[in-house]
């Protein structure tokens, strides 16, 4: 499935190509480097504008640019694609204060910033408290709408600071009470970082902070794109992640908090199977998951070779899909879609919270937006106590079986189910997110690739059947 094509906004690129051309050869070299770029590996050939949008008067120019970057399919020669569209927020000084020097995207040498210091506004305090007071006060500024939760109450001057975590996108911290994550690659439709949690408050769940504030871009001819979204911080959480590998290292007990996690899981599902719309899963709706689990796992082993060998024992475990028998207690619902131990936060006083609804970031909008088994989030949920465990050393099986036991235990006293009733269910969803994993670590960061692969050995032998050489 492929995304809904951005068009440029009227106008724009008729009357500004001397921007972006004076932008493009920093953007070139500035843009792949950045963490939340999903191009990676591929170069960027040029770039499009979609739209530009002054604020003022903090020097803040706000870009939806496209990158264009061949694409190279399955077999066949490399093609110029539509390019995916970021969104940039640069600020523009003619003089450079020292404290934004790290910041520094460089010095266009024609065009109408030329003179001026082009450099990553986020970092800016300056542009930061602009872009506060922008989603304050409800609105319009050229193709970007800023609207505010009813009710929300959002004080001003509160002091920005960037969050500085390596991450999928950019977020902003104001005065330890609000978080502003800005994102970053961008597609028309909401986002369901935006949506869920949105519902979710209508719902009355309290285990998700709630939207106070947004912006969207309307653009001609596509639905708006969600471009960011203000939310209460919780200041003092700690994640999940974090909190696991510091029980791990201290040889301490994490079962309690897993089973609370299993609990707050299951509480988010049942809200949002209550708030959007639950479809059963029937022999299509699983025929189709399973050739979609199929065609990722073929597309996997293109990209990264050291799967090939596993590829028809795991596609095994999808088209178990298929036999499961036909019951009502089989659904489909909207889901969280990339939880792992880093979306789970611990507040001060011991209670778990989800965050970043927005699902797999490589997967298309439409995709993330399906209704989905809710034993998907659960498997995620059982990667990560495995990941917990082998970043342990030495490498900690037990601490990871305890912690998977607990947490469906947790799951099915919220009132989730067992998540083991369909095993081949669960197994199927373990074995696509491990995949999902290998690809995103490949990517990302290669060398954990060891803990997605030993998962993949894993599964592989529990499918029955060795690697095919
Ligand atoms: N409401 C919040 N309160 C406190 N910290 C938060 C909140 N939302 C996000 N964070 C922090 O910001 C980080 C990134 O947020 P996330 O939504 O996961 O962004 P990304 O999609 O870029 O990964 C999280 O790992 C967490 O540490
Ligand atoms: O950036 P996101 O939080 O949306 O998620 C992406 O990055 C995650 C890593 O930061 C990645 O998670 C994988 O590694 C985690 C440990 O760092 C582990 O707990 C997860 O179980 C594992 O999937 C996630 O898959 C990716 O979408």
């Amino acid at each position: 499935m492929s995304e809904a094509v951005i068009r440029p906004a009227a106008g724009y690129e008729s009357t500004r190509p001397d921007l972006l051309a004076s932008l493009d050869p920093l953007l070139r070299a500035w843009l792949p480097r950045q963490r939340w770029f999903a191009g990676k590996g591929r170069p960027v050939t040029g770039f499009s504008l979609v739209a530009s949008t002054e604020l003022l008067p903090s020097g803040l120019l706000h870009l939806l640019v496209r990158a264009q970057q061949p694409t190279v399919p399955a077999q066949g020669e490399a093609a110029p694609g539509p390019g995916d569209c970021y969104q940039l927020l640069l600020g523009f000084r003619r003089t450079l204060p020292p404290h934004l020097a790290p910041a520094l995207i460089g010095h266009p040498e024609h065009g109408p910033l030329a003179g001026y210091a082009v450099y990553e506004g986020l970092h800016d305090p300056r542009v930061a408290t602009l872009l506060l007071e922008r989603l304050r006060t409800p609105g319009r500024s050229g193709v970007l709408r800023f609207e505010l939760a009813p009710g929300a109450d959002i004080p001003g001057g509160l002091a920005p600071r960037t969050l500085g975590a390596e991450q999928s996108n950019s977020s902003l911290v104001y005065g330890e009470r609000f978080i502003l994550k800005l994102l970053r690659r961008v597609v028309p439709g909401v986002n369901p970082d935006l949506e869920l949690p949105l519902l979710l408050a209508r719902e009355g769940c309290s285990r998700v902070p709630a939207p106070a504030a947004w912006c969207t871009a309307e653009l001609d001819g596509t639905e708006p794109l969600t471009l960011g979204v203000l939310q209460p911080f919780l200041a003092g959480a700690e994640d999940g992640w974090e909190l696991a590998l510091r029980t791990l290292a201290k040889g301490d007990d994490f079962r309690a908090q897993a089973h609370a996690l299993g609990r707050a899981t299951a509480e988010v599902h049942a809200a949002l199977a209550s708030a959007a719309p639950t479809v059963s899963l029937g022999p299509p709706q699983r025929e189709q998951i399973a050739d979609a689990m199929l065609e990722r796992l073929r597309a996997t082993a293109q990209d990264v070779p050291m799967l090939r060998p596993y590829v028809s024992s795991l596609g095994a475990a999808f088209e178990e899909l298929r036999e499961l028998p036909d019951t009502d207690d089989l659904f489909a619902q909207r889901v969280h879609g990339d939880l792992h131990l880093g979306q789970c936060l611990r507040t001060a006083d011991g209670s778990w919270n989800l965050i970043d609804f927005e699902g797999e970031p490589a997967r298309p909008l439409a995709e993330r937006r399906k209704p989905q088994p809710a034993v998907r989030d659960v498997a995620g949920m059982l990667r990560s106590f495995d990941y917990a465990a082998r970043s342990h050393q030495p490498w900690a099986p037990r601490w990871a079986e305890d912690c998977r036991a607990a947490y469906c235990a947790g799951y099915a006293a919220g009132g989730g189910g067992d998540p083991y009733a369909y095993p081949a269910l669960l197994r199927a969803f373990e074995t696509d997110k491990a995949v999902y994993e290998l690809l995103y670590e490949a990517r990302h960061r290669p060398d954990w690739l060891p803990v997605p692969m030993a998962a993949i050995r894993r599964l592989a032998d529990a499918s029955g059947g060795p690697p095919h050489h």
